[in-house]
């Protein structure tokens, strides 16, 4: 594996500074933040009983608002001092130049006579979106205004439009795929068809048409402030002939420069697009904000034949497709859409109007998608967009992106060339990548996973909202115009705007809480320079390409040092010198610890689980099932993605047990309107079946659909399509509910026990490996704070060289996690107060790891927080280790129900 220079952190100062010119007022060099002695962390068994905390996601507490007037500290864990002179730079880091393009044409949307039903999961991925309501309403604008369409540009012979410039990326691209504005698109539709020649901007405008454009790119400008140029689509299609013909270096650098404006590839770029420009596929690692989009844009530009970019958020979809340069056209599919946009894309992918197609992960399950890319013939590359998530080893593992394998995408969808791309995966993730998307060792391009214009510190934290505070109004901090601060829980978000708004700091709170409408505007908000700080969970920042964010707080310890590396990653896109700040406190870590074992299933779980899913029955080869995702999880005590992961490992697994089809709703009620339920029976199969199997209330049927299915023959699908027929002729109307986890039995197993144990061994594995990410990330820190005055370049609070180090050598398989022995191993009152608790709830029925949940303060689907957190036990052990209390448990239970216990 390569590595590069930045691994030495020794060179951190040669960052330059960032420059006060076209940007908001810059901080001076490196932040003086000392940490004092006081601040040394330690971590000890607690004596006395911590008091129990609130619940495990959002405790039922959140932290007091300190409201204290604000004066200099002097008795704070770090001191605020200003710099004494300037940092020493260097220009090792390119300035980067303004660049994207926006697009303004589209591809027509041809009318349908009905949706096909087409359902899939949102999971996580609706929950992290942004903007998704904003693409539906403007796929119906589109759809009214019109249908002329342009052929594809490499594919059909026809020229490109010139198109007009946009600004550069943080400015609202590519506008066609959104279509954000359809006069645009409707002029350039007819632009098309002047093949070659240079176009002059405004020649065939309305005054309107003129007005609005003006008014679009008048909002550009104020986000991004970015440069405005030309293209002459005739140069490019030559520039594109030739690097088809010769993908040289030099062809690909005219490309990079005609259409994006750039005047040299960074680190790696060019290595991975002459990969995929030779039909190989491969993986590449670049640190956040190095370029990875290029690397497939270049080649979908090139390549004759469609790419397909797989996301794990619709927000980062929206986000890509925008940025996309003008010349590429992109469309998306995602749960977001209604079922009429999804058939319009896939019509449009099919007549040849997408080029580059942004498609969510559980598509896949969708087998009108799959038998629709399985029939084009030209797919000419897959991209894998924050590849990390395909390993259940990374940090943010998505059981669909396991869908994601070799055998799919080369032998089913027929596809030449598979682009596998991250910012965050250690070793072991880059094998299960590698492994599962069958690339070989060679193909590997991988440059240090941070780059080196951050200045990294940490602190001990006393009163978080005060340090926090004083933090951002002092220098460094109070000099930088654009700053996110991350937070664990959403609760703390809104604390932390509302706390800085009344200091005069404008700020905006970002969560998956908020609507998708709204977490679009903050993002808004914040690209165009409104305000100056969002307070966010996780959810915001992927993808999140604004140049000048100067710093990142962190107010809670990450999950892990991929996590910390992602959210950092954020800051200094622009390449300049940004301040990126840790604050910690022991408590967090003890609090995010316990919640490392909230996804855990005991053995005995698992079981239970296999045996639902799988019918005793042994005909139930090829039926189809449901698993109603609320009811299920409660009962297995499972959350719903740990259902997902172990329904997709039994299709996925090293015998396919199951296919997993798209999520449905799983219960039926319906009423009949026109023709007597007999009458239509006898018309209607599936009706005389619904009588059979419903059960009629009120004069009302409900049935499971299934159930009626399997009776049918049919598909879930196709039976709801034949209800939606029946609802149009007004025979009948029906609602659906219940939503359900829906699969297709292949083969039972045949030894469940055995099967189970499998699992479990498995799931703990994973378990194990998020422990010790999360140990990882506070050993970084915890050296930071207390072991780095050795080492070579740390001062005050700067941490950047011992902290860098510790990521590199993360990343590349070193164990990080010594310090992490601390964590309490016994305690002298837990076996007593395990047995107080389990006699004074002699009514429930616990498993040690009910139990240790309940200990460590953690809620789960069947011990929710609002019931469980008012015993006093609540979190009272979270700082002893999960499995020495998950132990206990199990000897007390032992006692109490006298034989062994799984
Ligand atoms: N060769 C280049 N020269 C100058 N700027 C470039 C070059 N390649 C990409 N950029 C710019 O770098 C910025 C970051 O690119 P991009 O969003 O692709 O990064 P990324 O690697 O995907 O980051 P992340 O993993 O954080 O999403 C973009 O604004 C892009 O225009």
């Amino acid at each position: 594996m390569e590595s590069d220079s930045d691994s030495d952190g020794s060179h951190i100062s040669a960052t330059p500074p960032r420059q006060l010119s076209s940007s908001p007022p810059r901080p001076p060099p490196p932040p003086p933040l000392e940490v004092s002695n006081k601040s040394r962390v330690r971590i000890k068994p607690s004596k006395s009983k911590p008091s129990p905390s609130g619940s495990s996601k959002v405790p039922s507490k959140p932290d007091r608002i300190q409201e204290t007037p604000l004066s200099l500290p002097t008795d704070l864990p770090f001191q605020i001092r200003r710099p004494s002179g300037p940092a020493s730079v260097s220009s090792s880091i390119e300035t980067l130049p303004s660049g994207f393009f926006s697009s303004s044409y589209s591809a027509s949307f041809a009318k349908i006579r009905r949706p096909l039903v087409n359902f899939e999961p949102s999971g996580i991925e609706t929950a992290l979106t942004s903007a998704a309501s904003d693409s539906r309403t403007e796929s119906a604008d589109a759809r009214k205004r019109g249908k002329a369409r342009l052929p594809n540009l490499i594919g059909a012979s026809a020229p490109m439009p010139v198109v007009k410039p946009r600004p550069c990326s943080g400015g609202d691209g590519n506008f066609v795929k959104l279509n954000l504005s359809g006069k645009r698109r409707k002029f350039l539709n007819k632009k098309g068809k002047f093949g070659g020649k240079r176009y002059k901007r405004g020649k065939f405008k309305s005054q309107q048409e003129k007005e609005g454009e003006e008014k679009d790119i008048g909002e550009l400008k104020q986000r991004g402030g970015c440069k405005i140029r030309e293209i002459d689509c005739a140069v490019v299609e030559e520039a594109v002939a030739a690097a088809l013909d010769e993908p040289s270096e030099e062809n690909l650098v005219e490309i990079l420069k005609l259409v994006y404006g750039y005047d040299s590839f960074r680190d790696g770029q060019v290595d991975a697009i002459k990969m995929v420009l030779a039909g190989k596929s491969g993986v590449v690692v670049l640190p956040t904000g190095a370029g990875k989009s290029l690397c497939y844009q270049l080649p979908a530009l090139i390549l004759p034949g469609i790419t397909l970019v797989v996301s794990p958020l619709v927000a980062l979809m929206i986000d890509q497709l925008r940025q996309l340069p003008y010349v590429i056209r992109g469309g998306l599919l995602s749960s977001t859409q209604t079922p009429e946009e999804a058939s319009e894309s896939l019509m449009q992918l099919r007549q040849g109007g997408i080029k580059v197609l942004f498609v969510s992960p559980e598509r896949f399950l969708n087998e009108d998608f799959v038998s629709t890319i399985s029939s084009l013939s030209a797919i000419s590359l897959v991209v894998i967009d924050e590849a990390h998530c395909i390993s259940e080893w990374s940090h943010n593992f998505r059981p669909s992106f396991m869908r994601l394998r070799a055998s799919l995408l080369r032998k089913t969808l027929n596809v030449r060339a598979v682009l596998a791309m991250t910012a965050t995966a250690t070793t072991t993730t880059l094998d299960a990548i590698m492994s599962a998307l069958d690339i070989p060792s060679t193909n590997l391009i991988q440059k240090a996973q941070l780059r080196d214009n951050f200045h990294l510190s940490v602190s001990m934290v006393r009163n978080r909202m005060k340090d926090l505070l004083i933090l951002i109004k002092s220098p460094p901090f109070a000099e930088v115009q654009s700053m996110i601060i991350y937070c664990k829980f959403q609760y703390e978000t809104d604390q932390i705007s509302r706390y800085l708004n009344d200091n005069n700091i404008l700020a905006k709170s970002y969560h998956s809480g908020i609507t998708a409408k709204e977490r679009s505007y903050v993002q808004d908000l914040f690209n165009s320079n409104k305000i100056r700080v969002v307070v966010a969970t996780v959810a915001f920042g992927m993808g999140l390409d604004k140049s000048d964010v100067g710093a990142v707080i962190h107010y809670s310890l990450p999950e892990s040092l991929e996590e910390y590396v992602q959210e950092i990653g954020r800051a200094g896109r622009d390449g300049r010198l940004s301040y990126c700040h840790l604050f910690y406190d022991d408590e967090t870590f003890f609090k995010l610890r316990s919640l490392m074992y909230s996804e855990g299933v005991d053995e005995y779980a698992v079981n239970k689980f296999l045996h639902e899913v799988f019918p005793a029955d042994k005909s139930s080869c090829g039926k189809i099932c449901s698993l109603i995702k609320e009811s299920a999880s409660r009962r297995f005590d499972m959350k719903e993605e740990v259902m997902l992961t172990l329904l997709t490992r039994l299709e996925l697994g090293h015998v396919q047990y199951l296919q997993l089809l798209p999520q449905i709703n799983a219960t039926c009620t319906l009423a009949f309107h026109k023709t007597t339920p007999p009458l239509l029976a006898q018309k209607v199969s599936a009706i005389a079946v619904i009588l059979k199997r419903s059960e009629n209330k009120h004069g009302q049927y409900i049935f499971d659909i299934p159930t009626v299915a399997n009776d049918m023959g049919v598909t879930a699908v196709e039976l709801t399509n034949q209800l939606y027929d029946l609802k149009l002729m007004g025979e009948i109307t029906y609602e659906m509910k219940d939503l359900a986890y829906c699969y297709r039995i292949i083969e039972v197993p045949t030894d469940l026990l055995s099967l189970s144990e499998d699992i479990t061994q498995w799931l703990s594995e994973v378990e194990n490996c998020k422990v010790r990410k999360m140990d990882a990330m506070f050993s970084a820190v915890y050296f930071a704070l207390n072991l780095c005055d050795t080492m070579q370049g740390c001062s005050g609070t700067n941490h950047t060289p011992c902290v860098q180090r510790k990521i590199l050598d993360y990343f590349s398989g070193v164990d990080n996690t010594d310090f992490c022995k601390k964590i309490g191993q016994s305690s002298p009152f837990l076996r007593a107060d395990i047995k107080v608790f389990l006699q004074s709830n002699s009514q429930a029925r616990f498993t040690p790891r009910a139990v240790a949940r309940v200990m460590h303060g953690i809620a789960s689907p069947a011990y929710p927080s609002t019931a469980w957190s008012k015993t006093h036990f609540w979190g009272r052990y979270t700082r002893i280790d999960f499995k020495i209390v998950m132990e206990a448990a199990k000897e007390e239970l032992k006692k109490i129900v006298g034989k062994d216990i799984l």
